[in-house]
Formats: C-alpha cells, structure tokens, sequence
C-alpha cells in the first residue's frame, strides 16, 4: 500500500484500499481531469464523507491521496520540487469538496505555497450511482479551476507592500466542460507569463532577497524593537541583500520550535513564495533545531542575526589574520549546527551564511571539522602571541597607547584619518573594519611639551556580538584590553546612540581582562539638532564633541587625550 495522507480515523479497509487504487491511475498529459477519474474521486469522497485530495504531476501520474483539505494534506515545503520564481512546482491537486461553493481561502493560499500548477475543486452532488460493469456517475454538480497569476509590478518602491497572493477562480463549471480544457496550453502559458515578469524584475541570482522576521517579547520595549528591526535591515544590505519586507509577531513566550506561531509560520511561507523570496532572516538566535523546523515548512533558507553578522564579516576579511579569525568564527557557529542542515542547504542553494572560508567545510564529516577548529585556535594563540610581543617591545619604549572603541559605523576611522591622515578604508557600512590599524600620534603633554602616543583603530561592535566572534577575535580585541586608554567614539547622529553606547559598555565589561580608563567622543555633531546635544552634555559632563569628517573638535580631543593618558599611566 502507498501512503494516504491526512485524516484517516475511522475509515474501513476497503475505503483505504480504494483510495490507494487512486495511485494506479494514469491521465492524459494533456486533461487537467478526465470525467471518469473526477466521479471516481467523488464517489469515495461520497462514501467515506469528507473531503478527497489527489495531487497529479505534469505526466499525468498520481503522487500523492490524501483525506482532508488540500491545506490538511498539503505537500511539506521540503518535498516539493523548487524551480524558482519563473515555474511553477509542476503538481496540481484535485479536490472534492463536501459543501460550500467555490475553493476556499485556505485552500488557495494552501495552493500559493506549494505553488500548484492548479486548483481544481469538484463540488459535490451527495448522491450518484456505480454504473454496471464499474465507473461511477452523477456525483459530482459542479467544479471550479483556480490556478496562480504572476503578480505585475512588484517594483522597488512597492516591495514593501502587503504581499497578496495573486490567484483567479473561474466560473463554476460543468464536469464535461473541465474536462475539456487543454492542461498543457494553461500550464505552459502561465509559465510564460511567470517567466516574462520574472525577467522583467530583473532578479539577480546572486542577490538574496530578503524577508525579515521579528519577535517582540515582552522583554522588549517597542522602540528597542524597532531599532533592532531596522539594524537588522541595515545588516542584510550590508551583506549584499535586499529586504522586501519585514514581519513582525507579538509573543509572550517564543514557540519552542518554531519561534512563531503555525498561523505565522504559513504566512512567511505565502509571502516568500508571493514575493518571490529566497531567504527567511529572524532578529534573533535560532537553535538548529528551529532553523531546520522553519525550513521544512517555509521551504526558503532560514538564517538568524548572528548568521548575516558572520557573512558580512566573511565578505570584510582581507589580511590573513582576518580571514583565519572569521573561518574560526564561521565553524565554531556551525558545528553545533551541522547535522540534517547540509541536505537542507544544498536544495536551498547558497547567498547569505554559505559564504566565506567555511563554506566547503559543511560537507566534510564533524571531525574534520573539529580537527581544522583546532588548528585555527592554534593559529589565533599565535596571532595572539604575535601581538602580544609587538605590545611589549611598544611598552618598553613607553609609547603610551590608546585604542579606539565603539559601535560599528560611528566614525573611528575616520577620526583614525583625520588624526594620523592614515587611510583607513571608511564608510557608510557596518563592519567597515575588521583588521586592527596602529598610527603613531604626536600631543601636547599636561606639561605643554609634546609627546608621541600610538592609536589602534579597530573591529566595530554590536549589539549582542556573537559569542563565537568574541572568541575567535580575541587576537584583535587584546588590542583593546592591552590599551593604555581608551577612545570611546560614540555616533550622535544616530537615533539609538544611547543603547550604542550601553551595547559597548557591556562588551567592554565582559572582555576577559578589564580595559583602561575611557574618554567619550560624541561625533558627527554635524547631523545634530540642538536637544540631542543638549541631553548628551549633562549625561556624559566630561565627553568632547567632535565631528570626524571635517575635523572639527580635534585640537580639544588631542588636549584631553592627553589627560587621559597622564591618568592612565600615572603611578598608582
Ligand atoms: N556626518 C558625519 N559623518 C561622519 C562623520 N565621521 C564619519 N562619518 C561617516 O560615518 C560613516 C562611518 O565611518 P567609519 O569611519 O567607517 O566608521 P567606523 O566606526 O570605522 O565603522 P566600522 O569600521 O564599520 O565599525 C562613513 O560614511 C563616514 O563618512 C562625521 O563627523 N559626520
Ligand atoms: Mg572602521
């Protein structure tokens, strides 16, 4: 016996064994049904009194009988064939359906996220009759075709929008006039039609487009919510994606598998498949168990924050010792994660988290894994070493030094530049830096002399850092630790600065050897109305305001660096 899906309490043997001869049948390519096969459904629908779903492939083979409704016995995201946005999944499903009129909502949102070829629903008459030598007739009244239509105009501006699955439903019709319908010429036009506005959106393959999720729990006040959200967004685009829309869900608790709720979970599916989306991005930790729960019932890659963090870093690395810390990162993330995800990920193809050094790696077996975290822990103990001894060598010719800190994005490598006129890359991107940058730098003393100082500029931090990226930075984050001093450079231009600067706070309170005394740099004052600066002048009294890029500021930051240091080093 092949597998009946859904509900099958309570039917006799021989209902099960007629539903599985349903499996034997065979239609013509081209009929999207044949009278015979329609009223044959529809008698054991009749008999057994619920709805019947037959799903059928594009050769006209049976794959699949299941009792329920085509949502009840829908095939699981996973199972289905993915041939992107331009197909469709090559399975129609045929359904009787028991009262009621034409196909139901759930049922047509059941067909958007398997992307069925069609929909056909076969209304029941209640009665009918087995004609002599077999066949049945008469049971069923009348029937309905729905079957997807490609969304037009889903241009950039409009992405954010609502998704609405686009289907249409026809008239009802007779059995005989169904069944004359050319399949083959509907399927073959639709996917035309899919594959022109496909070509026309101009999709690039290598872009992942984006759907964000968001979970607010009650921890969380509505504006940290948001701020994470829109960082979040700001983390995809980073990583070369784009975000076609954000969903969001209010849950008191976290749903232990799937984060979300079942009712949210489907409708992430509808909408990545109604928008054409091939990843799924959570704003927060995912275990790898809800990741792969997520994907098999969405069907598109899941990642979570920490995930995107890791590719942007992937994408960042360029010396060796960037490289060898964010392969270390990217494994040590992984392992935990390997198992059952390597099928998963192969179907779903690769964009955001497949890239990087650890890429190839996911094939290889668990130990070779560990075998190769080793090896780069190794290698890391010796960055460490490296730079421990550059340290010293600096400590005996008693260069005092300062190390600037702060969330990613505010600006310390510019202010490096205009310090040193270094020429650090900088820009409008998270994780602009990775490698640490030391320039030496001439200031006054407290005394009115002049004395050379060194100044390291290096990663930027973040809300929640991953863990395993604090510990596969440790080489680069010594620097910090090991500092004289620190220059703690705060965006005041940014809406969240106040959490930026608790984010840093707390990275800094954890790191495993406490860092100097710091001085606050509150920059781009430039972009700063009058209130904010108000506000930060009595919260932080002893900050300096600068603005990097025009070097405004400077002169007073080189004065009070000064005193910083002559506190730091001063004998205790
Ligand atoms: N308006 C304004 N923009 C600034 C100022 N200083 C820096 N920026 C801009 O802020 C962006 C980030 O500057 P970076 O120096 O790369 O920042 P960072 O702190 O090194 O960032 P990461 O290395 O990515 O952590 C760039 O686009 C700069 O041009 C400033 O004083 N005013
Ligand atoms: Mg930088």
């Amino acid at each position: 016996m092949e597998t009946i899906y859904g509900q099958l309490q309570g039917l006799k043997s021989s209902q099960l064994k007629q539903l599985d001869r349903l499996y034997h049948q065979k239609l013509p390519v081209d009929a999207i049904t044949t009278s015979e096969f329609a009223q044959r459904l529809a008698a054991i629908s009749t008999e057994i009194k619920d709805s019947v779903c037959v799903y059928i492939n594009r050769r006209g083979q049976v794959i699949r009988v299941g009792v329920g409704s085509p949502r009840q016995t829908q095939i699981p995201a996973m199972e289905l064939p993915r041939y992107g946005e331009g197909r469709l999944s090559g399975i129609r499903c045929i359904t009787t359906q028991l009262k009621g009129e034409g196909p139901s909502e759930s049922s047509l949102t059941a067909m958007a996220i398997q992307r069925l070829d069609a929909l056909v629903v076969l209304n029941l008459t209640g009665e009918g009759f087995e004609r002599r030598g077999g066949g049945a007739t008469g049971y069923v009244s009348q029937t309905y075709l729905a079957h997807l239509i490609p969304q037009t105009g889903m241009e950039e501006g409009q992405s954010n929008n609502e998704a609405i699955a686009s289907w249409t439903v026809s008239p009802p019709m007779s059995l005989d006039a169904l069944s004359l319908q050319d399949f083959l010429e509907l399927v073959e036009g639709l996917e035309a039609e899919f594959q022109r506005e496909f070509i026309a959106r101009d999709v690039d393959a290598d872009h992942d487009r984006a759907l964000l999720v968001g979970v607010m729990t009650n921890n969380l006040k509505d504006e940290q919510f948001e701020d994470g959200l829109t960082e979040l967004a700001r983390l995809v685009d980073t990583a070369g994606g784009t975000v076609l829309q954000t969903m969001r869900q209010k849950r008191p608790r976290l749903h232990p598998q799937t984060v979300v709720g079942k009712g949210k979970v489907e409708e992430i599916a509808l909408t990545a498949q109604t928008l054409g989306s091939n990843l799924i991005v959570f704003d927060r930790e995912l275990s790898p168990a809800q990741v792969r729960n997520l994907e098999v019932q969405i069907g598109v890659r899941v990642v979570d924050r920490t995930e995107v963090i890791l590719d942007i870093f992937a994408q960042r690395a360029q010396s060796g010792a960037g490289k060898l810390q964010v392969e270390l990162a990217q494994l040590e993330y992984m392992l935990p994660r390997l198992t059952g995800r390597g099928q998963a990920m192969s179907r779903l193809g690769g964009g955001i988290g497949t890239r990087g050094p650890g890429e190839t790696k996911l094939e290889t077996e668990r130990r070779a894994i560990q075998r190769r975290i080793a090896r780069l822990q190794q290698e890391v103990n010796e960055l460490q070493a490296h730079r421990s001894r550059m340290r010293l060598r600096r400590q005996h010719q008693d260069v005092p030094s300062v190390a600037i800190v702060g969330y990613t994005n505010a600006g310390k490598s510019t202010l490096l530049n205009a310090l040193t006129n270094a020429e650090i890359y900088t820009a409008d991107q998270l994780f602009a830096t990775l490698d640490p940058t030391t320039r030496r730098l001439v200031i006054p003393t407290v005394m009115g002399d002049t004395q050379t100082i060194v100044v390291t500029d290096t990663v930027g931090f973040i809300h929640e850092l991953p863990p395993s990226l604090m510990d596969a930075f440790r080489a680069t984050l010594e620097e910090v630790t090991e500092a004289d001093a620190l220059l703690h450079v705060v965006d005041l231009s940014h809406p969240a600065w106040q959490s930026q600067i608790r984010s840093v706070m707390k990275i800094l309170g954890e790191m495993p050897v406490t860092p100097g005394p710091a001085l606050v740099a509150f920059n781009k004052i430039d972009a700063v109305d009058g209130d904010t600066l108000a506000i930060a002048k009595e919260e932080f009294p002893l900050a300096v305001f600068i603005c990097a890029s025009e070097r405004l500021g400077l002169e007073t930051l080189r004065h009070r660096l000064a005193q910083l240091i002559d506190y730091a080093v001063a004998p205790q």
